[in-house]
């Protein structure tokens, strides 16, 4: 009896790309989670430890991003160019395979017209109710959760103190994404609740995309702001939203330069941003939110 190596195959999972067509001011964008593996003569990796014959799975990432700075295309053919790449590098990879997954983005709707440099992702969203009667009071939350939105441009961040650990390059143009849970409180039990739901998320979606931001809790307080400024009938927000980071990669190993064309979508540590915007002269109504977890 011997004991032999089976079929094997590696590579790298999930690189999450996200790359920017900046050259009009009508923002192209593609977002991508790309998987290489590869297969081929890899015995003496498994059997000896001998990792001559092993292109890198890092090697694999970054040549994802490199090949993400001439632009991308459609997922099958960024697939195609990535596979018959590694499977063309050396003798011994005999095959690859590339699985692409692109994430839609449609852009955001404002005054009618669709925005240059604002998106929102759908699917995933929810949106969601909480009803309290409280003796004779009757509360109702309205929400919604995994609202998910980004701007290519409009949003800057500096000006943050820095103590011996701060290493946060200021920032004057970066990506800004987010996946907005919010919940608002209606000062009335008696609405048109789909015509209010429906005008609340037009309008944070609104704000959202016309706020040239400075940071995202200036962001999360317009969007608030905004909303009870557009419909008397809510008397408060609430907002979770996560700082969705997107770092621009560095290709210069790979001798190629990167002007704000391709970012690598991380997805945690992230920050949250959470916050409450209300009305000075509505009294609170602590018992609406008893029982309804993840705001502050
Ligand atoms: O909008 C931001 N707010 C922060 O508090 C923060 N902190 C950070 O590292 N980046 C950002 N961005």
């Amino acid at each position: 009896m011997a004991i032999v190596l089976g079929p094997n195959q590696y590579g790298k999972a999930e690189v999450r790309v996200v790359a920017v067509d900046r050259s009009t001011p009508r923002h192209e964008l593609v977002d991508l989670n790309v998987s290489s593996s590869l297969r081929g003569d890899f015995a003496a990796a498994h059997t000896a430890g001998d990792n001559a014959h092993v292109l890198t799975t890092d090697a694999q990432k970054n040549t994802v991003f490199a090949f993400a700075r001439d632009g991308v295309g459609s997922p099958e053919a960024f697939g195609l160019r990535l596979a018959r790449h590694f499977a063309g590098s050396y003798d011994w990879i005999t095959g690859a395979r590339v699985a692409v997954e692109s994430y839609g983005w449609e852009r955001i709707t404002v005054g009618g017209q669709p925005h240059e440099h604002a998106f929102r992702r759908p699917g995933g969203e929810v949106r969601t109710a909480v009803v309290t009667v409280d003796g004779d009071d009757v509360h109702v939350l309205a929400g919604l959760t995994d609202l998910v939105v980004l701007k290519t441009t409009g949003s800057e961040f500096w000006g943050f103190p820095r103590d011996r650990y701060t290493t946060l390059a200021e920032t004057r143009d970066r990506i800004l994404a987010t996946a907005v849970t919010a919940r608002w409180r209606y000062t009335g039990a008696d609405l048109d609740w789909d015509a209010c739901f429906a005008t609340v998320r037009t309008t944070l979606l609104e704000a959202f995309a016309a706020t040239h931001s400075l940071a995202l809790q200036q962001t999360l307080y317009r969007m608030g702001e905004t909303v009870l400024e557009t419909v008397p009938d809510v008397a408060e927000v609430r907002m979770s939203m996560p700082n969705r980071h997107h770092f621009l990669q560095d290709l210069s190993a790979f001798g190629l330069d990167n002007p704000d064309v391709v970012y690598h979508a991380d997805d945690r540590p992230y920050g949250l941003i959470e916050g409450a915007v209300l009305r000075d002269d509505v009294p609170p109504a602590e018992v609406a939110w008893l029982g309804t977890p993840g705001f502050c």
